[in-house]
């Protein structure tokens, strides 16, 4: 029986997953169960038997004998750290052995380690959680106040060891902290009054596993005044950008349509459909003319007559500005891309035009290193600004203007042909204002009362001179000179004509030399008489121009088109035979 029950017991000791090792009142290992064997490093053979102080020095197993009191802590046998437990076997009042349980400590010890990571982690988010300028409340699910910041604590005028455990509505009657634990619903963006200041809160659910455990609630503002002083500073700097953009889009506005391009002849009216039909196509738009015709008007005219009117218009101006300023200006820069780059960087005018238009004036004057660039953008339909390698991609229309005899400089050599074959696809020429006399008048009385609205004088007449010599005279500037020279006889006239002496100093010039024939320039001798034929025979025919033709043995298309030259379209100009 008593050897039944004590394999029973070693069988136990055997199944323990703990290590078991028992000593006798001489220290000499009585017992050892596998598990301590392993432990120790040893087989079970080569332990019983032994003093306990050879088989694990620092057991601390001989100390119980000596003492008969039990006790435990951990020690280290060999690397693995032991939790041990340690209980003197009393007899009769006498200590007779010491049994010692070792329990592997490496899996609690790495347990301890995730413990102390965890403790670290929640001392950092307590941290944080206090200096939360925000008033921050967190409830269990029966809406218990389980933590709250000092600020909230602050606003609330309550201890925070005294809001601690109480339910939230205790704290602040109107809470909904425990409504949110409860329905697991957000609320976000409400304003509540607390101690009658008015407060944006927004109320969340803690969930773990599916199960709603709490709420947490935070006061955005402490006052919605500082919500509303934020507010008004965002609506200030809203009404600031839109100013800004307003006046970027003003300055990026086209200035002209078809309708404010004066001029009656036929040649402009064509020209102003063709500019129209531009207008309505996709395609890069060339135009052409003389200096002052107003390419740059219709440039602007076709933008607007175009789909894309109501986006940026953006001029550039090829021959104004320097040649190695051109390619920044042209496609923008990075900041640091070269010394004196704007913090930030810069567009460039293709950039600024995208979506709109580009009009790239005085194309002409491009330097032939450029052209290349241009060419390729024209092409590729991409920018990459200056110092990048970010290539945009570009949705702008081209317009260009010359003055100049593009072909001619292909065959110099200062014009790429490629560029230009990219350009002359749809190429408006704008007549000069010789071959259209006829406007000449209508310009002149546009002009005259453009810049006295301008100047806020009242209205001066042209003496019929003065509008005769208009007519006469080749305008080898164009509206440009016309314009100069009508804004110059405003400064300079009294009363309310224009007069001869009243126009710039070379026309009175031309004016002087036509009473001395001798020194009348041919052409405009020719002119004049040609004029007075067309008016005298008109006159002798009632008006009739197939006579009227018939007399000057001309054609009668012939007739129009002198007609239309010498602006002898209405009846004004009788008068001046
Ligand atoms: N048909 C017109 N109606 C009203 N103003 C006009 C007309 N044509 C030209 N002008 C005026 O004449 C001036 C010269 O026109 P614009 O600058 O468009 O000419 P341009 O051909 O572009 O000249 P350039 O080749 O020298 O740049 C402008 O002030 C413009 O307003």
């Amino acid at each position: 029986m008593k050897s039944t029950q004590i394999i029973k017991l070693d069988q136990v000791f055997q199944a323990i997953n703990a290590g078991i090792i028992v000593i006798d009142n001489h220290n000499v290992v009585y017992y050892c169960n596998p598990v301590a064997a392993k432990i120790i490093g040893l087989d079970v053979k080569d332990i019983i038997g032994k003093n306990v102080i050879d088989v694990i020095p620092n057991s601390k197993l001989n100390l119980v004998i000596q003492d008969g009191t039990a006790n435990s802590d951990q020690l280290f046998i060999g690397e693995r750290m032991v939790i041990t437990g340690r209980s003197p076997i009393n007899q009769d009042g006498e200590t007779v052995g010491a049994v010692a349980i070792f329990q592997d400590g490496s899996q609690l010890h790495s347990l301890l380690s995730r413990l102390d990571n965890t403790q670290n982690s929640l001392t950092s988010l307590e941290s944080i959680f206090e200096q939360a300028y925000d008033g921050v409340m967190v409830v269990d699910s029966k809406g218990i106040i389980t933590r709250i910041t000092k600020s909230y604590c602050r606003f609330l005028n309550i201890e925070q060891e005294d809001a601690i455990g109480r339910h939230c509505t205790e704290v602040l009657p109107n809470s909904r902290m425990h409504i949110v634990a409860q329905t697991g619903e957000a609320e976000v963006g409400e304003v509540m009054d607390i101690n009658g200041k008015e407060a944006m809160v927004m109320r969340f659910p803690l969930r773990e596993e599916g199960k709603i455990i709490g709420a947490v609630g935070k006061v955005m503002f402490r006052d919605v005044r500082e919500l509303r002083t934020l507010a008004e500073k965002l609506d200030l700097l809203e009404n600031k950008l839109k100013f800004y953009e307003k006046e970027l889009k003003h300055y990026q506005k086209y200035r002209y349509t078809l309708s404010s391009i004066v001029g009656q002849s036929p040649s402009i009216l064509r020209t102003k459909i063709l500019a129209e039909k531009a207008a309505q196509g996709k395609a890069t738009v060339l135009l052409r003319g003389e200096s002052g015709t107003g390419k740059e008007l219709f440039a602007h005219a076709i933008h607007a007559a175009s789909t894309r009117h109501d986006q940026p218009f953006v001029r550039v101006n090829c021959g104004a500005i320097p040649a190695e300023l051109l390619e920044a200006e042209l496609f923008g820069y990075e900041e640091g891309a070269f010394t004196g780059a704007k913090k930030g960087g810069k567009p460039g005018k293709f950039e600024l035009a995208n979506r709109g238009t580009i009009f790239l004036d005085e194309i002409g004057d491009l330097p032939i290193s450029m052209q290349a660039k241009v060419l390729r953008i024209l092409q590729e339909k991409e920018v990459e600004r200056v110092g990048s390698n970010r290539l945009q991609q570009l949705d702008i229309r081209v317009i260009a203007a010359t003055h100049r005899d593009l072909e001619k400089m292909i065959g110099e050599g200062e014009f790429r042909r490629d560029l230009y074959y990219r350009l002359n696809v749809f190429t408006v020429t704008i007549p000069p204002l010789r071959e259209r006399a006829g406007d000449v008048l209508l310009l002149s009385e546009y002009l005259l009362a453009k810049f006295q609205h301008e100047l806020g004088l009242s209205l001066r007449k042209l003496d019929r001179w003065v509008v005769e010599l208009f007519q006469l005279y080749a305008w080898p500037g164009n509206v440009r000179e016309l314009q100069n020279a009508i804004e110059r006889a405003i400064n300079v006239a009294e009363g309310g004509m224009i007069q001869l002496k009243d126009l710039p100093l070379y026309l009175q010039d031309l004016e002087g030399r036509r009473g001395n024939t001798s020194l009348q320039p041919l052409a405009l001798e020719l002119a004049e008489a040609e004029r007075k034929a067309i008016l005298k025979a008109l006159k002798k025919t009632g008006g009739n121009k197939t006579n009227a033709a018939e007399i000057l043995g001309i054609h009668r298309t012939n007739l129009y088109r002198k007609m239309e030259k010498y602006g002898l379209g209405g009846a004004d100009n009788e008068g001046l035979v």
